[in-house]
């Protein structure tokens, strides 16, 4: 199929799985969708460049084969057909971890489509996966250095400081390039590697020719890219940088929990584990060492990481893969910013986070309605990595009673709400324990607090 003016998701009824190829250092991700109606099937290859990593070691089957099993999401939204094959032999866990990303991951994309089926297709495979992966057994260790992902905002850049006050020398990494992902490298002046992902271009025509579109879990496909990477380049534990708060969910809708963040969630993270450990890999390949905290502690940690504060960006918007969509810095329009906004405004000071956002969205009447949503005072948590109402409420009760910033527009109007606000702040989510963090790693944040 070339470039289509006119898609019509009924006339494709089955997503089709197809074994990644190789060549060279390029892994291409293929699928398939068959037509029906007289529709011809179309192609998609989704590639990604290891070139970029100094390895000649051969790809890992088992990790290649999960790649190729959780890229595939982005391509089953474009119809949501009612059929997942997979062309390849598959094990049990395999299916289960296939049906598990659909079911969490497409939540938000079936809510907003209105289509509830779309999150549990049915899924035909053949069993036999097995013995390939009986046969490979790898060098592994967690004795060697991690390899800590990287998105250009505050949560990567506590890790990533939190283990070089604890003495390790991570890689760092990302899929793509982006600017703001550059620059905390930079100024972390710490050694990086990086996967080139190009999704098909098919895939966006089609998002213009009437196929279904909408978010997908994409820290889930950065995860497993990741653990490759780490594989060929000889390195230990992949680190993420996963809070506690993405556990929470959106809203609740025809049975389903719908999660924006899910593949941020401590599920994703053991799926993913126990995936690992079926392949007869160790667990403490990936983990995420920000588990436990919500987002205001983390927060707490980043205020003291001073050198990133004119750098780093957690606004999604910097991160579009049409470099012409892109934001360099900081929208100030989004829920993300104006999260990141106020849960900074009573730790890192007026002057200083104005200078950073460019402007204080606090004194903005406009951005009332959002910060309301975000404060749990309407509607349902916006579909965003934001946290929790009550980390938010805390912060207002906190900036109402500060003179720096009692009197911008929008304290004041929260201010009505005080009452509400204080009784949401003194729910909090407290710091939990996160059983998946492993021994050598256990006094990490530590060395963070006490430096
Ligand atoms: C940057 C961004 O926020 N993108 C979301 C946005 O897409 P948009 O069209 O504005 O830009 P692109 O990301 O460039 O996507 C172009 C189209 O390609 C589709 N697509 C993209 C990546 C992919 O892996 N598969 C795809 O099919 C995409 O659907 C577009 O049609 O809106 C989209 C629809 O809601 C979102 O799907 C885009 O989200 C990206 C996948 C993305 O990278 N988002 C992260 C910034 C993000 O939301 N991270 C979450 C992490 C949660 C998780 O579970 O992974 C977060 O910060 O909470
Ligand atoms: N392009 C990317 N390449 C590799 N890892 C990424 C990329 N984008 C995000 N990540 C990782 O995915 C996880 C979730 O991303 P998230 O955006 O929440 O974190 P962040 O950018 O570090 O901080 P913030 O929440 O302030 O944006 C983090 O571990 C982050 O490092």
């Amino acid at each position: 199929m070339g470039v289509t003016t006119e898609f019509n998701p009924a006339d494709y009824r089955r997503l089709l799985i197809r074994e990644c190829q190789i060549e060279g250092r390029v892994v291409s991700a293929r699928y398939s969708l068959i037509g029906s109606n007289g529709a011809d099937d179309v192609e998609f290859a989704e590639t990604f460049d290891f070139g970029g990593i100094d390895s000649t070691v051969a790809f890992d089957p088992r990790l290649l084969r999960l790649l190729a099993l959780t890229a595939g999401v982005s391509y089953y939204k474009a119809s949501a057909p009612e059929t997942v094959s997979i062309d390849f032999p598959i094990t049990e866990s395999e299916a289960a971890y296939v049906a598990a990303v659909i079911r969490g991951g497409l939540g938000e994309f079936a809510f907003e489509n209105q289509l509830p089926d779309a999150l549990t297709p049915m899924l035909d495979y053949r069993l036999g996966g097995d013995v390939e992966i009986a046969a490979a057994e790898s060098a592994w260790t967690l004795d060697a250095e991690p390899l800590v992902a990287v998105g250009g905002g505050k949560d990567s850049v506590v890790s990533i400081e939190a283990l070089k006050a604890a003495g390790r020398t991570p890689t760092l990494f990302s899929v793509n390039r982006y600017q703001p992902i550059e620059d905390c490298i930079a100024v972390s002046g710490l050694s990086s590697v990086h996967v080139l992902r190009k999704i098909d271009r098919t895939l966006i025509e089609l998002n213009g020719a009437g196929a279904y579109n909408g978010h997908i879990p994409v820290t889930a496909i950065n995860s497993v890219i990741a653990l490759i990477a780490a594989d060929v380049a000889g390195l230990g534990s992949v680190v993420m940088s996963n809070e506690q708060s993405a556990d929470i969910e959106n809203l609740s809708w025809h049975g389903f929990e719908i999660n924006h963040q899910w593949s941020k969630s401590r599920e994703y993270e053991n799926l993913l584990r126990s995936m690992l450990a079926d392949y007869g890999m160790d667990p403490a390949r990936y983990f995420s060492l920000l588990r436990g905290l919500p987002e205001s502690d983390i927060a707490d940690l980043f205020r003291g990481c001073t050198a990133y504060f004119d750098v780093f960006v957690s606004c999604n918007r910097s991160f579009a893969l049409d470099e012409s969509r892109r934001r360099s810095r900081w929208c100030g329009e989004c829920p993300k910013c104006l999260f990141v906004f106020v849960l900074l405004a009573p730790r890192i000071g007026r002057d200083r986070l104005c200078a950073i956002f460019a402007q204080n969205v606090l004194d903005n009447d406009q951005n009332t309605e959002l910060f309301l949503e975000l404060a749990g005072l309407t509607a349902h948590k916006p579909f965003e990595c934001v946290g929790d109402y009550s980390e938010v409420a805390e912060a207002f009760v906190d900036l109402m009673d500060d003179s720096e910033w009692s009197d911008d527009a929008v304290v004041r109007r929260m201010a009505d709400d005080r009452t509400r606000l204080m009784a949401s702040a003194a729910n909090r989510v407290p710091v939990a324990e996160s059983e998946n963090i492993p021994a050598p790693y256990a006094g990490v944040l530590g060395a963070l607090v006490s430096r």
